[in-house]
């Protein structure tokens, strides 16, 4: 029983198995408008959707639409401080897909993230979060059109758990007191470090469980790709923060080589099998050496290390993955943080699906699509096992709030991916050509027009969903 909604008196439940959503031909989505620019952006989607949906099934398909309430909507409708009611949780766990607009989220104090919440109560663990180019689309680089990856961000852990504490608080300051005269000295690689007394603490916990149910889902995007996308780079900050980002790269890998052995090879097992190829020949030193740059300069023991790790590839792999056999598999490899936005930038087509964790992927993603275009093109889905909600990369917005102007492709790729998910491929298509051909047509948004050379006329965010429409059928 709803306490302020009703859902629609047609249309039926998505379901899952196995993870999978089973779709009827008239599902009924909840939808949350959103703060901000979210009064804009989810009527110009919403009619975007319906559209595509009506011209590619002529009513034998359609998504009865059922709202539901989040943010300051919320609010108004709820009371105070009613920002995430029982009645949204309740729907969205009901119904199993969902999309929304952006919610606001205050800085410093005041209430969590609303988004993060959603994506953590529903167990969301996959943000999926696509950066491709659409022809014609202004970008401040040069060959916008090489970069085509997908973000796989872990969701549901990492700082974004939220358990931190103020500066001065009384809990902090005792769990710095307990980390100073009990724990870190207990710890001997600690030495003499000690947390400054006036410092807020947060924790970041990474778990090997989250971090391989990620990679997992990665690596099956990956085997659905066209071979020369077949890769699964795991981004991670590994260097700095071994026992969180340096095991999620060790627990992807470890997951790659063991559930998927057959369809994965490592970059370097790569280069290990390709030295041997090269040279049948090759002594294990030689190729140890060939491996591992400075290997001369190595300690013996660190030598001993490689060579094994050479011996084991060998002997374990060879047979299937040797002679080639492994340029047909996915290549698992990992960067470093900072390191792969630059290399989005400076090499992006030697990328294609991204596994990071949370805060990496936030990042990299508003980062991903300022290079094709912007946040008004960056779409993205919240995954889990039984229950998905898409929303776009992009935040509120406030300044262009209520003003008819900003960009809703974001959402509309968005419901693009939402259908796709539900297997509706055809009205996804439709609107995938629409977005495409007002984009080529100059029909455009101020954000992508304002990039354009020479300036477009900018359309408003209602005139650039009519755009989209009126080139379904051109
Ligand atoms: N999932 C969610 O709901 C998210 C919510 N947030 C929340 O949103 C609020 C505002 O965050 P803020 O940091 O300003 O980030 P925003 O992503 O909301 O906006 C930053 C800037 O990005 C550009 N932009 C954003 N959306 C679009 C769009 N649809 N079309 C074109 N350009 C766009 C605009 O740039 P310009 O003005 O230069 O054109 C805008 O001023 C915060 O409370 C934050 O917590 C943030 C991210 C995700
Ligand atoms: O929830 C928020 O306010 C921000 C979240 C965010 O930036 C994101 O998920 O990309
Ligand atoms: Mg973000």
């Amino acid at each position: 029983m709803y306490e302020k909604i009703t859902p629609p008196t047609t249309g039926s439940r998505i379901t899952f198995s196995n993870g999978e959503p089973i779709v009827p031909d008239n599902p009924i989505i909840p939808f949350i408008r959103g703060d901000g620019t979210g009064v804009d952006i989810w009527p110009a989607a919403q009619k975007v959707m319906d559209a595509a949906v009506q011209t590619a099934y002529q009513g034998k398909r359609q998504i009865d639409w059922f709202k539901v309430y989040a943010g300051d909507e919320a609010c108004e409708v709820y009371g105070t401080y009613q920002y995430l009611p029982e009645d949204t949780l309740q729907a969205i766990k009901e119904f199993g897909v969902a999309i929304k607009g952006p919610l606001t989220t205050p800085i410093g104090g005041g209430i969590r993230s609303l988004n993060v919440a959603l994506r953590q109560i529903n167990d969301l663990y996959a943000c999926v979060r696509p950066c491709r180019y659409y022809p014609g689309t202004p970008s401040p680089h040069k060959n916008p059109e090489k970069l085509d990856v997908i973000i796989y961000r872990e969701n549901t852990e990492d700082i974004y758990l939220g358990i931190e504490w103020r500066q001065g608080s009384e809990i902090g300051d005792r769990l710095i007191k307990i980390l100073n005269e009990d724990l870190i000295p207990a710890t001997p690689e600690h030495g003499k470090k000690q947390i400054p007394l006036d410092a807020g603490i947060g924790i970041k916990p990474i778990s090997k469980t989250g971090s391989q149910r990620l990679v997992r889902r990665a690596i099956k995007h990956a085997l659905r790709l066209p071979p020369n996308k077949q890769m699964v780079t795991l981004v991670h900050k590994g260097n700095i923060m071994k026992y969180t980002e340096g095991a999620f790269r060790d627990w992807g890998y470890e997951l790659a080589t063991s559930e998927f052995r057959q369809e994965c090879i490592t970059e370097r097992e790569s280069w290990i099998l390709g030295n041997k190829e090269h040279n049948s020949d090759l002594s294990t030193e030689d190729n140890a050496r060939q491996l591992e740059p400075g290997y001369n300069a190595l300690t013996a023991d660190k030598k001993a290390q490689i060579c094994q790790e050479v011996e084991a590839v060998l002997s374990q792999i060879w047979e299937t993955h040797g002679n080639g056999q492994w340029k047909h598999k996915i290549m698992v490899n990992d960067r470093i943080a900072d390191s792969i936005f630059q290399q989005i930038q400076t090499r992006p087509d030697e990328y294609s699906i991204l596994a990071t964790m949370n805060l990496n992927g936030d990042y990299l993603s508003d980062a991903a699509a300022a290079v094709v275009g912007g946040l008004g093109m960056g779409p993205g889905a919240n995954i889990g096992d039984e229950c998905a909600i898409f929303e776009a990369t992009h935040g509120t917005a406030p300044k262009h709030a209520g003003l008819d102007r900003i960009n809703p492709g974001s959402v509309i790729l968005s419901g693009v991916m939402m259908l796709e998910y539900m297997g509706w491929q055809e009205a996804a298509e439709l609107i995938k050509k629409g977005i495409g051909d007002a984009i080529a047509n100059r029909e455009v948004t101020y954000d992508l027009a304002r990039l354009m050379e020479p300036p477009a006329q900018p359309l408003k965010c209602s005139e650039f969903a009519d755009a989209i429409i009126k080139h379904f059928s051109d």
